[in-house]
């Protein structure tokens, strides 16, 4: 697994209490400090925002840059690399809004079955465009951050913790550069600056009450976790792949211009178990498609703004990305190693979500993880 110099990763680290977090690369089992590396003040900043305003052109110059010191420069260097086992990582990035889509064709047809099981699975409007909906910025969280058990309403009369916590495991996109109002995003490169892994908890059983006619509310904005790594899109190169074919052919301004599906392979463990491998490069709508969509009316974009895939699930039952789909809605609860049986998440779960992605020569780009552990309702 390489966190070698074809991935470099970015994140936000602090090294001992109080001091002020700043921005660096993982590599290896190290981050390397860029404000003091390269000698630029806006990696001393606290998140990544700034940087990724300054756009691609600036994202490729401190890529080689970066690249080029930790092969010619180790002695100075190395005085700037801090063993990861004395940081603390942070939320990566300031969140301006947060997006989650609905673009895995599996999951969809599978949540269909299961909340509208007198209709179609897949709505009209499905094939025709990247359904989405707009979360909660302020409640992303970086890995790690405990996940309490959320309350709320599951019915009428019922009131109380919800007893259908879930999981969806899911890639997010980071915009670096803005739009103005009224104006379309351009080609999905020029925009968004990397990737990291999304776990978007729910609780099932709230969500199922409120959601008609708006979507999702209470039952997902409680806490959505991300991966304290954002890998820059040049550390996928390898890993570009066509999108899956689509039937039917979308609008034109849906329509894909270069490959942008993603050979990015997720894992999900509990309690350390690995309970599912959804594949993101099986995704219907790919994320230049979801961004040409989120901006087609007018609506502007901001750096820092978050937009999700939707839940990763593959047409295998052993690639289904959350629980509802894998126990069935609770009515096939699946078995741990450990002998025990789920359905749905129990305080003092944790949950890990990995990814990997073909590199150069044969590497394989960890995209890091995504963790939480559930805590009781308060
Ligand atoms: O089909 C529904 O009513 C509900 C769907 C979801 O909960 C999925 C969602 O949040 C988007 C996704 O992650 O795919
Ligand atoms: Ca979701
Ligand atoms: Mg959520």
């Amino acid at each position: 697994m390489s966190w070698g110099p074809e991935n470099l990763p970015y994140g936000v680290f602090s090294r001992q209490e109080g001091q002020t977090p700043r921005v660096g690369v993982r590599y290896g089992d190290h981050v390397l400090d860029l404000a003091e590396a390269l000698h630029d003040e806006v990696f001393a900043t606290g998140s990544l925002n700034a940087f990724m305003s300054r756009g691609p052109a600036a994202w490729r110059a401190t890529r080689t840059l970066i690249q080029n010191k930790l092969s010619t420069d180790r002695a100075v260097t190395e005085g700037h690399l801090v063993p990861l086992d004395q940081v603390t990582l942070h939320l990566p990035f300031e969140v301006a809004d947060y997006v989650d889509f609905y673009c895995s064709l599996e999951h969809a047809s599978n949540l269909g079955r299961m909340f509208r099981p007198d209709g179609e699975p897949l709505m009209p409007n499905w094939r025709h465009l990247p359904v989405g909906y707009h979360g909660r910025a302020g409640t992303v969280v970086p890995s790690g951050t405990p996940i309490v058990r959320p309350v709320g309403q599951r019915g009428a009369g019922v009131f109380g913790p919800s007893a259908k916590l879930d999981i969806e495991a899911e890639l997010g996109f980071v915009v670096g550069v803005p739009t103005a109002l009224g104006e379309r995003a351009g080609r999905f490169e020029d925009h968004v600056f990397g990737v990291t892994l999304v776990n978007d908890w729910s609780a099932r059983d709230i969500q199922a009450w409120e959601y008609v006619p708006l979507g999702p509310f209470l039952g997902k904005s409680f806490a959505t976790s991300v991966s304290p790594w954002v890998t820059p899109l040049a550390a996928l190169s390898e890993a570009r792949v066509e999108g899956r074919s689509q039937d039917p052919e979308p609008p034109a301004y849906l329509s894909r211009q270069d490959p942008w599906g993603l050979d990015v392979r997720l894992e999900v463990a509990v309690n350390g178990e690995v309970v599912s491998r959804p594949p993101y490069r099986d995704m219907y709508w790919t994320p230049d498609q979801m961004l040409a969509h989120m901006t087609v009316n007018g609506a502007s974009l901001r750096t820092g703004d978050l937009y999700a895939s939707g839940t990763v699930s593959g047409a295998e039952q052993t690639e289904r990305g959350s629980l509802i789909e894998l126990s069935w809605n609770g009515t096939e609860p699946f078995k741990l190693p450990d002998g025990s049986t789920r359905s749905f998440l129990e305080d003092g779960d944790v949950v890990t979500i990995t990814a990997t992605a073909p590199g150069p020569g044969g590497a394989v780009i960890s995209l890091g993880e995504v963790s939480g552990r559930i805590e009781p309702a308060r």
